[in-house]
């Protein structure tokens, strides 16, 4: 079956999210399966877990002690890296910053924003970033020790996982197995979160994240374990839980490339609610291409019925768009 038969088959209604083991991508077989099991998540879900993405678990668990003192700090001494005031939104972004949907009153978790830089060692942690070796600088607050050594490895072992994953869509869409490693050179964002335990009732329009799709390619969520707050919409409106599976990660497709796949690939509504209790953190990697990339409907994702659905626009005007989009309506502080 064609990708355009198969996406014309699925109707994206779910009740869970499949899980996809890509540690087993050794030969062109073992690739191939991997990229179906993903054919088949993107199409229908927009979604999905994957098992053996190999960041070791010391990487994970540094970043998240990191995030866990970082946060926890005054929020006088976070605002001094306020990222409205930074280039590209780096730095810190307090409660209710954003409000990713207008109708509510603002998104319940606070975020530290990276971008690349060249991995760094301890002893380095606090000093200003290297201009000469950073795209755009990243901030880095002078506590808590390690905090920046911890970030960036992590970073780098995400880019990891992302170029894998490019392989993978590749594949998935009948295209040459490298169609997009020319194609991302330009490094992606990363935002550590901090959702405080929320009380009220849902009809507060108060969320942690309130419902969005994401702007890019495709982002790489880790989630602490133990805390269930992802929520993903299915065709059916239905929200569907995204819970924390331990080893995994969570995938989900973006905008941009649910367009350039004419959307056979699906960029799927979701929301983070934390009525957990307790604090609950997570990071995301959001994955783009690089912005002078012309983004069309690929011709494996074209067929007479299913012609076009967008036409031509270059990878950078639709992400800035879409940050002014949510950046330009944030939430009001007190509202
Ligand atoms: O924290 C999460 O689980 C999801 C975050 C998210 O959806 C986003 O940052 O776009
Ligand atoms: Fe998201």
């Amino acid at each position: 079956m064609s990708l355009v038969e198969k996406a014309a088959s699925l109707n994206g209604v779910f009740d869970s999210i499949p899980i996809v083991n890509i540690g087993h991508a050794s030969t062109p077989e073992e690739r191939a399966a991997s990229a179906l099991q993903i054919r088949d998540a993107c199409m229908n879900v927009g979604f999905f877990y994957v098992r053996n993405h190999g960041i070791p678990e010391e990487i994970i668990d540094r970043v998240l002690s990191a995030m866990k003192a970082y946060f926890s700090l005054p929020i006088e001494t976070k605002m001094k890296l306020y990222h409205r005031e930074g280039a590209n939104y780096r730095g810190y972004a307090p409660v209710l910053d954003s409000n990713i949907d207008s109708e509510n009153k603002g998104d319940l978790f606070e975020g530290f924003v990276i971008g690349w830089e060249e991995q760094v060692f301890e002893e380095d942690d606090g000093k200003e970033a290297d201009a000469n070796t950073t795209i755009i600088p990243n901030l880095w607050p002078s506590e808590p020790a390690g905090f920046r050594e911890a970030f960036v490895n992590y970073y780098h072992a995400a880019v990891g996982v992302r170029n894998v994953l490019f392989r993978l869509f590749a594949l998935a869409l009948d295209l040459p197995e490298t169609y997009f490693d020319d194609k991302n050179e330009n490094p992606p964002t990363m935002r550590g979160h901090h959702y405080p335990p929320q009380t009220g009732c849902e009809d507060d329009y108060a969320f942690g994240i309130n419902a969005h799709s994401d702007f890019e390619c495709f982002t790489i969520l880790w989630q602490e374990p133990g805390i269930q707050a992802l929520q993903v919409l299915n065709s059916d409106k239905q929200w569907i839980n995204a819970p924390p599976i331990p080893g995994t990660l969570v995938i989900n497709i973006g905008d941009l490339l649910a367009r350039w796949t004419n959307d056979v690939f699906r960029s799927t509504v979701h929301r983070v609610i934390n009525k957990s209790g307790v604090r609950r953190y997570s990071i995301a990697m959001f994955v783009g291409i690089d912005p002078r990339v012309r983004v069309e409907p690929i011709p494996s994702c074209i067929s007479s019925e299913r012609p076009p659905k967008y036409g031509p626009i270059f990878a950078g005007e639709h992400v800035r768009k879409r940050l002014n989009e949510t950046y330009h309506r944030n939430a009001t502080l007190g509202d």
